[in-house]
């Protein structure tokens, strides 16, 4: 008997209590399976490289960890190569004159140029806001609301620790189609994004991503890379890449040098020249020993091909042999000499001046 003269049926008090488990259970299954999933795989967003439970958004400001940097610029290239894409299929690249260079040839800009640098740039300023930015294109859209999502690929998490930097003394150099006049010639080949980060001015990162071959090259100075040199170079009769587009008299000035019987390669885009120089597994690659440019060209155009070079033990420098510095102004005045695992400084002695050159092509 029950108190207050309630009797309780032995049947309802178990089915009372079988509710009352089922009801547990539910509840709980999913936090426990959840649990589980944890204790056996890691938390996903510590997978992805991020925090427990962080979402994609700005970092802290302050110092920057180059090897997110690293990550979230190749993603940058990507997603703006995904841009460049899509708007060469679709055909309709609303082709438009931006200017014209110092020597008078014009300059193109597409859809595609300002889809990429929208992608790339706001995925990067707003995942980095402290961290100055510089891009080939126009920046037009604040309201983008795009993030690296914090994942660090298994190469990168492989071969690069991390490092903090000051966010004051990294500048980030964005050129969101590279080769634009190949691009609207469809010689899609040639085409690339690219990514640079410079410490102090000096290159540390290059990210040099072909969206038509789904390639991505990158590297770190004092870090790792997933390219590398090819095993051999000519030296004594070198095969000089060189611009199609912007060529000035690098082809005199070639031959002038290496004897007239030098194999010249005229080709487009800077990053497609840097990585002619390097072991790259894609067919429509073309190789050379040496990459030279005489023209002025933007710093945006060389800086993610000069870390790269620089991170593989190569060099890229001004045709006097210069180091470049990637911070101030944009252009770079003193020509291109990209090598590497040949004699650099043996190639500038071999060199004509610049200036005695143009005088007497003139
Ligand atoms: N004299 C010059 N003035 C301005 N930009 C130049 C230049 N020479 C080359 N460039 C730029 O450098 C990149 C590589 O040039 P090239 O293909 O001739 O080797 C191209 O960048 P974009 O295609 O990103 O504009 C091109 O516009
Ligand atoms: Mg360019």
């Amino acid at each position: 008997m029950a108190p207050m003269g309630i009797r309780l049926s032995p049947l309802g008090v178990a089915v009372f209590c079988l509710l009352g488990l089922g009801v547990l259970y539910h509840l709980y299954s999913g936090f426990l399976a959840g649990r589980l999933a944890l204790f056996v795989l890691g938390d996903p967003a510590e997978r992805a490289g991020g925090g427990p439970d962080v979402p994609p958004g700005p970092l802290p400001e302050g110092t920057v960890d180059l090897r997110e940097l690293l990550a979230a610029s190749v993603l940058a290239a990507v997603k703006g190569g995904e841009e460049v894409k899509r708007v060469r299929e679709s055909n309709v690249l609303n082709e438009k004159a931006k200017g014209k260079t110092r020597e008078g040839a014009e300059e193109k800009m597409t859809s595609g140029d300002v889809l990429s640098n929208r992608k790339m740039f706001y995925l990067l300023k707003n995942t980095f806001p402290s961290v100055q930015i510089n891009t080939e294109e126009h920046v037009d859209a604040p309201d983008e609301i795009i993030f690296w999502d914090r994942s660090i690929p298994e190469d990168i998490k492989e071969k690069i620790q991390p490092k903090k930097v000051p966010a004051e003394s990294v500048t980030v150099w964005i050129d969101p189609l590279d080769a634009t006049h190949e691009y609207t010639e469809d010689l899609r080949q040639y085409v690339t994004t690219m990514v640079c980060v410079a410490v102090n001015g000096e290159p540390v990162i290059g990210v040099i991503h072909k969206p038509f071959s789904a390639y991505t090259a990158w590297a770190m100075v004092d870090g790792g890379s997933n390219v590398k040199a090819r095993s051999s170079y000519s030296e004594r009769t070198p095969r000089i890449i060189v611009s199609r587009s912007h060529a000035g008299k690098v082809e005199q000035i070639a031959r002038q040098t290496f004897g007239n019987k030098t194999v010249i390669i005229p080709a487009g885009g800077a990053g497609y020249k840097v990585l002619a120089l390097l072991d790259v597994p894609d067919k429509k690659q073309e190789k050379a020993d040496v990459y030279i440019h005489v023209t002025y060209i933007k710093k945006w155009d060389i800086c993610a091909g000069n870390a790269v070079l620089k991170a593989l033990g190569g060099h890229m420098t001004t045709l006097t042999g210069e180091e470049i510095s990637y911070t101030g102004s944009d252009g770079n005045e003193g020509g291109l000499l990209a090598s590497i695992n040949v004699d650099h400084q043996a190639l500038v002695d071999k060199l004509p001046d610049l200036e005695k050159a143009s005088h007497k092509q003139t």
